[in-house]
């Protein structure tokens, strides 16, 4: 028989310990498959004095990040990155976007070599010579193994409370795109496995710019129809985005739960749609209401949209993207949010 295979979750803030339940229970589930026990690295943090790591190993709950859901007891926090990922077979990345280079930087040289690893996390890495490069294609740079990619609507909340929901994993390889359906796969969380990764990743990470304009819509007071027509533009762009940039997208991908499906309830019950309303109702920064609101959550639509906008800019392109440049624009305090929709009136789309 194959030995089982070690899974590491690096991350766990909201999504993190969702995603740690369920490959926790499935873990338990299939114990031909997988190593009974699952580490999770754990970014250390004292919550009332006592360490995070040690209140998820005794009370078995992500107090902090997702309170309230039970973790499965074979579930282990791991403060030490090093102690937590050089022995696993398969890394599950789900951190914030802007920390996953520097946490690969510091294991590229203890990975297993035959280690797989999938990326939950929704975002860019802005490029040296003006581009950007998917958080797939970090990992794989890094780390020298391949690397599948997991999206969808999925708010971690409701998926913690196993409310029915989906998602895609984009993977090349049908093999390892079995094995991880099998990791991920419950129930209430169920997965169609396609191979078109990049198109899969680069969903999961624009829709959280369009997030941020279906909340400056509301916080403006509009209604549903404008919404409505924020969630279709946004769509367009991240057709056109890929049609321009990442060439070969399969249009039935943009049907998945990664495309429309995670455009719809992000634009409706997201944190970046809820601090965009805020931000356009009360006119504090992003920052600041993203530590008042999130209690050390983080945003990634704002941060997405900036690296967007460098590479758009760099290519002289702002105008075919007038739905993630102005989102940009308004965010980094260039443009007034109330201008928000006259920026879409005259949108390539009605031309
Ligand atoms: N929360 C959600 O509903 C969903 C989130 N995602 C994606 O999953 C990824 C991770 O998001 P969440 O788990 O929700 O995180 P989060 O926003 O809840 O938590 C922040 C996490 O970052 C950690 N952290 C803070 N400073 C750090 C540092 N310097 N280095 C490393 N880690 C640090 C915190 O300990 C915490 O675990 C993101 O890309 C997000 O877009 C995807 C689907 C759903
Ligand atoms: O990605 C998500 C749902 O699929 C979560 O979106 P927010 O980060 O806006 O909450």
């Amino acid at each position: 028989m194959a030995p089982t295979k070690k899974v590491c979750v690096v991350g766990s803030g909201n999504w993190g310990s969702t995603i740690a339940k369920i490959i926790g229970n499935n873990a338990l589930e299939h114990p031909e498959l997988f190593n009974r026990e699952v580490l999770m690295w754990v970014f250390e943090e004292l919550i009332d004095g006592e360490k995070l790591t040690e209140i998820i190993n005794t009370k078995h709950q992500n107090v902090k990040y997702l309170p309230g859901i039970d973790l499965p007891t074979n579930v282990i926090a791991v403060p030490d990155l090093t102690e937590a990922t050089k022995e696993a077979d398969i890394l599950v990345f789900v951190v914030p976007h802007q920390f996953v280079h520097r946490l690969c930087n510091q294991i590229k040289h203890l990975v297993k070599p035959d280690c797989i690893a999938v990326t939950l996390i929704k975002g860019f890495e802005v490029a040296e010579g003006g581009g950007i490069h998917l958080i797939s294609e970090v990992i794989r740079g890094e780390l020298k193994i391949p690397c599948a990619v997991l999206m969808g609507a999925n708010i971690a909340n409701e998926v913690a409370h196993e409310n029915y929901c989906e998602a895609t994993i984009g993977c090349k390889n049908p093999e390892v795109g079995s094995l991880l359906k099998t990791l991920f796969q419950t129930a209430y969380f169920r997965i169609v496995v396609v191979e078109d990764e990049t198109t899969v990743e680069i969903c999961g990470a624009l829709k959280n710019i369009v997030a941020v304009g279906a909340g400056f819509a509301d916080g403006l007071g509009y209604g549903d129809n404008t919404k409505a027509a924020v969630i279709r533009l946004g769509l367009m762009e991240i057709v056109k985005f890929c049609e321009v940039f990442y060439p070969g997208a399969r249009q039935g991908t943009f049907l998945e739960s990664c495309g429309i499906a995670d455009l719809v309830t992000t634009c409706y019950g997201g944190r970046n749609r809820r601090v965009a309303e805020a931000f356009a109702k009360t006119g504090k920064s992003i920052d600041v209401l993203e530590a008042e609101m999130l209690n050390g959550q983080q945003l990634q639509g704002p941060a997405t949209a900036y690296e967007v906008y460098f590479m758009l800019q760099n290519k002289k392109m702002e105008d075919r993207f007038p739905l993630f440049t102005a989102i940009y624009r308004i965010c980094k305090g260039e443009k007034p949010v109330a201008d928000f929709i006259d920026c879409l009136k005259s949108h390539p789309e009605h031309m």
